[in-house]
């Protein structure tokens, strides 16, 4: 079997990525936001209190005749941003891209935090990391994409994330009209439940490519590039009146400044994904006349996070074993 779904920028800034999902019996539509940085599918729910609760759709267990709660089961996840969510489970039939996963464990949410609330688009998050890291207690669930996996041609799904355009997540196949080039695979570490890699090195515009381990995760539901300050002082350094500021929340730029371009190295054939300066700046940063840029500190989180700005340049291959051990492809588009 195989899947498509268009996946649509949340906003101007590409802060988020949504795709369409149906759950239930009659199916009840929701925008949910793919995340290959956790691994639990939720949904805010009739169990949300409505203060809580900003215009998204909620799943109602009551209104599908193939909705069963796992009794005895909960949730609870909090993400390094500080937001969190928790509640209950169901299984129900899921459905993606024509993808049909029955019994699939969905996490309705008795609560939510602020962050969610505010973000009226998003009703909830589809976890793509490794089930490994599902949150769902006493007895972990799977994933959706684990779900289907049997299921698909192939045990991968694809990630083609696109700036202010509609972009797609394929699962069990890889459109070869997607991307140009071809798809440089590198091994990944999913010892902790991610999609976890090592950069070969990185290059600021057409300066000279500095060879240098950087170890990470492809995360669809982080916005940002997370790097090393080494690296990330090296690309600011070049930018005029760039400036680290706290108020700010990390680096800004002048909004009229046009900027570098970031590589990063991918395999070990000298293989590069090239992010357009253009694509390094996130827009205002609400203090002054200065935008946020797309490149940041991983500073004191332990891994780096090759988030929406650095995936936004390249369609990934998030390969679960076709190879006998998960990889990640990279090619440019
Ligand atoms: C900024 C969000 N990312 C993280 O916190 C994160 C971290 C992390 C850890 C410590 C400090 C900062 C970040 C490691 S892996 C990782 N990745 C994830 O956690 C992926 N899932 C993010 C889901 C998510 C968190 N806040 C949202 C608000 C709207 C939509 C989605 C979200």
């Amino acid at each position: 079997a195989k899947g498509s779904v268009v996946t649509t920028p949340i906003n101007s800034e590409d802060e988020a990525y949504d795709a369409p999902v149906s759950i239930g019996t009659p199916a009840q539509p929701f925008n949910l936001d793919f995340d290959t940085g956790s691994s639990d599918l939720w949904v805010f729910s009739s169990l949300t209190p409505s203060n809580e609760r900003n215009g998204q759709n909620i799943y109602t267990a009551s209104r599908s005749s193939t909705a069963k709660q796992l009794s005895g089961e909960s949730w609870k996840i909090s993400y390094g941003d500080g937001s969190s969510s928790s509640g209950l489970v169901y299984s129900d039939v899921v459905t993606i891209g024509g993808l049909t996963a029955a019994g699939q464990a969905v996490e309705a949410a008795s609560r939510v935090s602020q962050s969610f609330t505010s973000e009226s688009a998003t009703d909830g998050l589809v976890g793509l990391a490794f089930s490994s890291i599902n949150t769902v207690s006493p007895d972990q669930q799977t994933t959706f994409f684990d779900t289907v996996k049997p299921s698909l041609a192939s045990p991968v799904f694809t990630a083609d994330l696109k700036h202010q355009a509609p972009g797609t997540y394929n699962f069990g196949f890889i459109d070869k009209s997607a991307f140009t080039g071809s798809i440089t695979y590198t091994p990944v570490d999913n010892s902790q439940g991610f999609w976890g890699f090592t950069s070969t090195g990185f290059q600021v515009g057409n300066n000279d490519f500095q060879q240098e381990s950087i170890t990470g995760i492809a995360d669809t539901g982080t916005t940002l590039l997370l790097l090393p300050d080494d690296v990330v002082n090296a690309y600011y350094s070049s930018v005029n009146n760039a400036q680290n500021d706290q108020s700010a929340g990390g680096f800004t730029v002048p909004c009229d400044t046009s900027l570098p371009d970031f590589s990063f190295g991918v395999g070990n054939n000298g293989a590069m994904i090239t992010i357009p300066g253009s694509l390094m700046n996130l827009g205002p940063s609400g203090s002054g006349n200065s935008c946020f840029g797309g490149l940041q500190s991983s500073g004191t989180i332990g891994t780096n996070i090759f988030g929406d700005v650095a995936l936004k340049a390249a369609f990934v291959v998030f390969d679960s074993g076709s190879q006998g051990q998960p990889q990640l492809g990279w090619a440019s588009k």
